[in-house]
């Protein structure tokens, strides 16, 4: 898969689609309104998300390159404990914050297997040589 970096979305976007019928055309504004600020926010998620896993890519080459073991439990916990106060203070449910985290870093783990099993792959087909 090729990416290409910050390109928008060829397809247009229709903000104003939606199932709401009868809706009071000043309501269905206001909705609007609301709904184009969580749109900006869906875009930073998907921006900053894609930013962390090219990070995490980096992460699992290196890992891979001196046969370090995919996940390290103890900077989870560490992580997950930091994530659930910065969810308190931001009065985010902290449950929910953990299992966004780890449903994250599941997918940096198996991201991480394959670069790994990709890396001795390629090993092997050298004879053993970086
Ligand atoms: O920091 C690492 O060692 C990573 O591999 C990154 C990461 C993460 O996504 O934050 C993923 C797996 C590890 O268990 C811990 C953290």
């Amino acid at each position: 898969m090729t990416m290409t970096q910050n390109s928008e979305p060829s397809e247009p976007f229709d903000a104003r689609a939606s199932s709401l019928n009868d809706v009071d055309p000043a309501v269905f504004e206001e909705l609007l309104r609301m709904r184009g600020t969580i749109d900006n926010i869906d875009a930073a998620l998907v921006h900053m998300l894609a930013e962390r896993f090219q990070a995490t890519q980096r992460v699992g080459l290196l890992k891979a390159q001196y046969q370090l073991p995919p996940g390290d439990p103890h900077r989870e916990a560490a992580q997950i404990d930091r994530l659930r106060r910065l969810a308190e203070s931001a009065r985010l449910d902290p449950e929910f914050a953990e299992k966004f985290l780890n449903f994250i870093i599941s997918e940096v783990i198996r991201h991480h297997e394959r670069i790994a099993e990709d890396h001795n792959r390629d090993r092997e087909a050298t004879g053993g040589n970086e």
